[in-house]
């Protein structure tokens, strides 16, 4: 079956930099796949050549087996994309974002859509007529992932999502992706958080220096080992 991500044999060259050497990996549907790696790994450049803001110089990025810089379009289509600051309007309520997002993505929804969205990522009542601005990082994010489950994208790629979140916000994201996930959403986090990355992510591959080092599965519907996880993290960078 087609993998609904796939980078295959993925180098890629900014300004003069080879940034990734030969990254290769699939995302099954329904999986989250959890890239690690330090600062400068190539994680965020991972995430812009899925979205065709980065083309390959070497190997191909695929979504939905098409190759996206055959139709960037499509790939932007299928993919909700969290960056690390959620790019939504702090001059904005959460209605007023989802029915300006919505209508650009052609897909606009009515108020009673907005509010099913909005109780799924449990963003409060109170709150959704408040401007963006005065919300915590949390509450943005809630939003920008109600905004992903109304335009019904099969595909979310999530750039540091937790960097900032207070713990319980941070198991509340987990949670919530978990249960995305659950319902047959494709999950691909960039992170340097080894514990969230094994908290939450069905597999984990270690980047560094624009390479993948290693990769990590859960067994038998368990967790994947915080530990040895670290170990590597911590000897790879040093090495
Ligand atoms: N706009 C840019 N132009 C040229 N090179 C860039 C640009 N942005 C990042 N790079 C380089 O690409 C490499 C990988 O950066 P990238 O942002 O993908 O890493 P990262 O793993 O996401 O790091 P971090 O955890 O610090 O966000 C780095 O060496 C960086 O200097």
């Amino acid at each position: 079956m087609t993998s609904p991500l796939e980078a295959k044999s993925l180098s890629l060259v900014r300004e003069g930099n080879a940034v990734l050497d030969g990254v290769s990996f699939t995302v099954a549907r329904g999986e989250i796949f959890a890239l690690l790696g330090g600062n400068g790994a190539g994680k965020s450049s991972t995430l812009l050549t899925f979205l065709g803001f980065l083309k390959p110089s070497g190997g191909e990025v695929l979504v939905n087996g098409q190759s996206v810089t055959g139709d960037v379009a499509a790939a932007r289509g299928a993919i909700a994309y969290l960056p690390e600051a959620a790019s939504l309007y702090g001059h904005m309520t959460a209605y007023e974002n989802l029915d300006y997002f919505l209508d650009l993505a052609g897909k606009p929804a009515g108020r009673a859509d907005l509010d099913a969205a909005l109780d799924r990522v449990a963003l409060p009542a109170e709150a959704r007529t408040r401007r963006l601005r005065s919300y915590s990082k949390g509450m943005r994010q809630k939003t920008a992932i109600a905004l992903a489950l109304l335009r019904e994208t099969p595909i979310l790629l999530l750039d540091e999502p937790t960097s900032g979140l207070d713990p319980v916000a941070i198991d509340e994201f987990h949670d919530l992706v978990k249960a995305l996930a659950g319902g047959g959403q494709t999950v691909l986090m960039v992170t340097h958080d080894v514990y969230g990355a094994c908290q939450v992510a069905d597999r984990v591959g270690l980047l560094r220096g624009g390479k993948l080092v290693g990769s990590f599965s859960a067994a038998n519907g368990e967790r994947i080992d915080t530990e040895t996880v670290h170990a590597a993290f911590a000897e790879r960078q040093a090495a």
